[in-house]
């Protein structure tokens, strides 16, 4: 029985959308509350009006102190006191001496005594924010790790560093994929993302080796044609004077990347909408509404053969999966045909694509669970970079001194040239932004896992089958860890100290996970994403575009979107 998110549900209404993708979740106005930039002849953007940062910064310190009034207020929490901290509290009162009583509970009790910090209620009671947002300052008051209890469900929110490290690292095996492996079923079945257990581990040694060194700088021929692709829509664009709506471009580029990159098939998407591309969309929304969805309306008996709009999801899903099937069976000729001698390196140079490697390297898998990888792949690939790339380029147009910066760097490490493996290293400020973007805004923002056994998290002991939160946004905006942590400051990051991870940032900033279960397309990922922004930013300024919607964050499928960032261009 798929299990559902209902606390993720908002109570807004549903927004309408142009374009192929449908906004789930209410747009909720981002701090910049929809203030334009306004428009500066050199093309560079002017900064923001101070008085209406200022205005900005008021008035999210003023929803900041109610939430935290209403926290502090005890409306969240749960009184629960053990029968020990009871007894505890009658001897206290008793006079017993508070180092006799210590010395008895800690001695008599240990950490079973202890009790996780609790809070309750209903999330979109307390805002109508995406349910992370809010998550922080429950962090703030309840510490790295505290219950949240909506009726009948209850999840450990974690926010500590050294506890997430315990679970995703020190500990992983205790833990499954849990409600995320429920909810994607449908769509990625066994894939590497949801899979646990024995299926995850040979799907992932199967997998890996298929992104080595020489596969990835064969990516950036890819990464280079799609972004010109991207340049020459925007060239359009900015010769009319015409704002872009820039999360879905971003998207359509990463599609048309991770599309080819796997199973070496051009989705195109940047150029034509096919029925294909329609398809992978109806899915990723359908992914979306059941992780939000109050109940698992998609296994009512009646409902699921009667639904419109199941009966569409699945004719789509019946596309993708024949496609699949179709690229499959060719890739399978080639390989047939070809003269194989496959080694650790080995890459078609006509199809270097993930399935090739995975037909060539004689990977004994049925055709289902290769779907689901492919599927996996396909959607761990994308959404990701669309989101980091509408981030990065939203926080840019909102500070002209570090786009300016930037820019400097591009043009004296690559002029006109088309980025290069080997120029990755000499690209230190760009690494940097990027860095920066995925801290603010990282994708996911949380990571989900189930306890498998009875485990002890920081001082608490917990039990089997607990849902948990690993709160990446809370880490990585942790005032216990970053000055000014919600500033956008690729300079925190040294550019002659060593590109931040899990590990050297000792689990505070997590921007591929960690542990076994850590990215396998980080390093893709990475140079994809250097790849685009220094081809863009040499040709183009973006601002904001004067009169535009305000820029709303929202969490869909997993992943935090930066929404109607819509960006007047000026070209170079
Ligand atoms: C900016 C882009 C990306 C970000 C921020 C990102 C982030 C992450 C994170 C945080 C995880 C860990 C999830 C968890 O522990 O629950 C993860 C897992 C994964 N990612 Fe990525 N990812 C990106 C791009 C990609 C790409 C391009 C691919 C494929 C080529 C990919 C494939 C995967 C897979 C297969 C997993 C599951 C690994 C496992 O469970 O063994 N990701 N990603």
């Amino acid at each position: 029985m798929a299990a559902n998110l209902s606390f993720l549900q908002f109570s807004s209404p549903i927004l309408q959308s142009k374009d192929c993708r449908r906004k789930l979740a209410p747009a909720v106005n981002f701090k910049s509350n929809g203030v334009s930039c306004s428009y500066s002849s050199n093309g560079r953007g002017g900064p923001k009006d101070d008085a209406v940062k200022e205005v900005e910064k008021l008035l999210e310190e003023k929803r900041r102190a109610e939430l935290s009034a209403r926290i502090a207020s005890g409306e969240f929490t749960v009184e629960k006191p053990s029968f020990g901290s009871q007894l505890k509290d009658g001897l206290s009162k008793l006079g017993l001496p508070e180092e006799v009583l210590g010395f008895v509970f800690n001695f008599s009790g240990g950490p079973n005594n202890l009790k996780i910090p609790e809070a309750r209620g209903s999330i979109s009671a307390i805002t109508n924010e995406p349910f992370f947002i809010p998550l922080y300052e429950l962090f703030l008051t309840y510490g790295g790790i505290f219950r949240l209890t909506f009726g009948p469900k209850s999840f450990l929110i974690v926010s500590d560093p050294s506890i997430a490290k315990h679970i995703l690292k020190d500990n992983p095996k205790s833990y499954s994929k849990g409600i995320l492996a429920e909810i994607l079923d449908f769509v990625m079945g066994k894939g590497l993302i949801p899979a646990d257990g024995e299926i995850w581990r040979v799907r992932r040694r199967a997998i890996v080796p298929a992104l080595h060194q020489k596969f990835v700088a064969a990516m950036f021929g890819l990464f280079g044609e799609a972004t010109d692709r991207l340049c020459k829509k925007l060239d359009a664009a900015a010769a009319d004077g015409e704002d872009v709506e820039m999360e879905s471009l971003f998207s359509r580029l990463t599609l048309d990347i991770i599309g080819k990159a796997v199973f070496n098939y051009d989705f195109d998407s940047l150029s034509v909408d096919t029925g294909i591309v329609e398809a992978v969309y109806t899915v990723l929304r359908e992914a979306e509404d059941r992780s939000v969805a109050p109940i698992p309306f998609w296994e009512i008996p009646i409902w699921k053969d009667i639904s419109p709009k199941l009966k569409k999801v699945n004719t789509a899903l019946k596309l993708i999966n024949d496609t699949l099937d179709d690229l499959i069976a060719i890739c399978k000729k080639i390989v047939d045909d070809e003269e194989l001698q496959f080694h650790e390196e080995y890459m078609n140079e006509q199809d270097p694509s993930i399935l090739h490697f995975l037909l060539a390297s004689g990977d004994d898998v049925s055709s289902k669970q290769l779907r689901d990888d492919l599927m996996t792949l396909l959607i761990a690939g994308h959404e990701t970079s669309a989101a980091l790339l509408t981030w990065t380029f939203y926080l840019l147009s909102q500070d002209p001194s570090v786009m300016a910066k930037l820019q400097n760097e591009v043009d004296l490490v690559l002029g006109d040239r088309i980025p290069t493996v080997e120029d990755m290293k000499k690209l230190k400020y760009t690494t940097r932004v990027i860095n920066e973007s995925l801290r603010l805004y990282p994708q996911p923002p949380v990571l989900i896992r189930r306890s498998l056994e009875e485990d002890v998290l920081g001082k608490y002991p917990i039990k089997r089958g607990e849902d948990i939160f690993i709160s990446v946004w809370n880490l990585h905006r942790s005032p216990n860890h970053w000055e000014d942590a919600d500033k956008f400051n690729p300079e925190r990051w040294p550019l002659d100290g060593p590109n931040p991870n899990e590990t050297n940032q000792n689990f505070s900033y997590l921007p591929f996970g960690g542990g076994p279960r850590k990215c396998i397309g980080d390093m893709f990922a990475s140079f994809e994403n250097i790849v685009a922004v220094t081809m863009l930013v040499r040709r183009f300024d973006f601002q904001l575009a004067l009169g535009a919607p305000p820029v709303s964050i929202l969490f869909i499928f997993f992943v935090s979107m930066c929404e109607k960032f819509t960006s007047k261009l000026a070209t170079k």
